[in-house]
């Protein structure tokens, strides 16, 4: 029953390359909202290929957003879309984004992020990974299935949308909206949006979920000579750091008071899953470039990237950041941190006890600066079931297509949408990841190996497969 599919996926190898080349030129960076034009442009590209293939698609309006500047602005839609429908059939709802982190040359890329470059069998570019070359995979499956004249085994329902990156905005209302109108029918929920924990391939049964903290400090009216006024201000700077440095102690422990005592219990049962995780300590190190990490152990690795919460700090707007030595005192700046959440963390109380805890620092150095705490995302942690028919299914799929068993995995990344999909629709959520461990999500020189993208493409057609033999 594969074969033909997958002979086809091998065939067609160069063009799916070609079109991933294409979805990559579109610098749909959703960081910057003034940018979000480029956003639906590929919102738009994606929905002509969805149309072309025979495909529904409704680009559905998803509201409007109030920035942490206090501004409104309008969304970019979501695409809603869905294939011929069988009633006899199970309900596949795929999701995925087309948006992507910022990249530019001068962030240390090897090649142009935006123009996918093929060397040594790996596809460089940014959004190659995270999270195109993924949703294009989907996509190519369900052709398989069309170009081979075989009847698709399970009904196909796609949404993907152009803001993960910065949060999903408007996505947890539409979700809500549309719970008993297009999520109705749906069966189950899969998304492939994070990467494998090491070189054998994954089904992924939780992820962290995120808060993301403005810290504004505003002091003076304009920025100061620091020869003239050094010494005589309180300066933002100096407090932001001050600030930003009462957050982690050095062996990366938070020290917001409060904020890790939810955290679920390790069980017996947990701890096992651990053991079986081809990880290998020394690779990792290499892969990153670290000497050390912060654990010891392969195990306590993991689950500090998994199953522990983590705070990091990501960056200051306003400070002076380019090449050579301008003296002045910054009048504005703004801190940015996020903490990673899990399971029974939830962000609303995270994000109390965080301001509280700043406002507290803040009020001991006696500054006449103005301290402004703003907290964005809110995404909540997930966690699957992993005895729902979906991981058989995805097992089976990666035997078909790899050989081997895969491996049960967590992911420390965020998916904000996942949490929502399994608490509102009711229905099972898995992530079945095609990405390789190494492929620098968010990184420099981001890619997605040629090997990743097309076996993936198979794992999708089997999956589709597979699943509709255990419906
Ligand atoms: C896992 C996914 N590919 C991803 O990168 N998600 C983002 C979502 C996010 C969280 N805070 C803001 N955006 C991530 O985990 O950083
Ligand atoms: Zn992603
Ligand atoms: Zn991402």
């Amino acid at each position: 029953m594969l074969e033909p599919l997958f002979q086809y996926i091998d065939d067609h190898q160069n063009q799916f390359v070609q079109r991933l080349k294409e979805w990559v030129a579109i610098k749909s960076d959703s960081g910057d909202h003034t940018k979000w034009g480029e956003v639906e442009t590929m919102l738009n590209m994606a929905a002509e290929r969805i149309k072309k293939m025979g495909g529904k698609v409704e680009l559905a309006d998803a509201g409007t957003h109030q920035l942490p500047s206090g501004e409104t602005v309008l969304l970019p839609p979501v695409i809603l879309a869905e294939f011929a429908k069988d009633p006899k059939k199970a309900t596949l709802c795929i999701y995925g984004h087309v948006d992507v982190q910022p990249a530019k040359m001068e962030d240390g890329w090897a090649t142009d992020p935006f123009n996918l470059t093929e060397i040594k069998g790996n596809l460089y570019g940014r959004g190659a990974t995270d999270n195109k070359g993924p949703v294009l995979a989907w996509l190519h499956a369900v052709e398989s299935y069309q170009a081979t004249k075989k009847e698709i085994p399970v009904n196909i329902k796609l949404i993907i949308e152009g803001l993960e990156e910065v949060g999903s905005y408007g996505l947890f209302k539409l979700i809500k909206k549309r719970r008993d109108s297009f999520f109705a029918d749906v069966d189950f929920i899969v998304i492939s949006d994070n990467v494998w924990a090491t070189t054998t391939p994954a089904l992924t049964y939780g992820t962290r979920g995120s808060s993301y903290f403005f810290v504004e400090i505003e002091g003076p009216k304009l920025d100061l000579h620091s020869g003239v006024y050094g010494g005589s201000i309180q300066e933002p700077m100096a407090d932001l750091i001050a600030l930003l440095g009462s957050l982690l102690d050095h062996t990366g422990k938070i020290q917001v008071v409060g904020v890790s005592d939810d955290v679920t219990p390790l069980t017996e049962d947990e701890r096992k899953l651990y053991d079986n995780i081809s990880f290998d300590l020394e690779e990792m190190k290499n892969v990153v470039g670290v000497k050390h990490f912060l654990q010891d152990t392969k195990e306590e690795v993991l689950m500090a990237r998994w199953r522990y919460p983590s705070l990091s700090i990501h960056g200051v707007e306003g400070a002076f950041s380019d090449p050579g030595s301008k003296t002045i005192i910054p009048r504005k700046v703004t801190g940015k941190f996020s903490i990673r959440q899990v399971p029974n963390m939830d962000p609303p109380d995270v994000e109390r006890k965080v301001k509280e805890h700043l406002e507290q620092v803040f009020s001991t150095l006696n500054s006449p600066n103005r301290l402004k705490v703003t907290a964005t995302v809110g995404a909540k942690p997930w966690v699957a079931n992993l005895q729902d028919s979906q991981y058989v299914a995805g097992q089976k799929a990666v035997k078909d297509v790899f050989g081997v068993e895969p491996e049960f995995i967590r992911e420390g990344s965020t998916i904000p949408i996942a949490q929502t999909f399994q608490e509102e629709t009711g229905k099972s959520v898995m992530m079945l990841p095609i990405s390789g461990h190494d492929d620098g999500e968010h990184s420099q020189n981001e890619k997605i190996s040629r090997y990743n993208y097309i076996e993936g493409t198979k794992l999708f057609a089997a999956y589709f497969y597979e699943l509709s033999l255990l419906h």
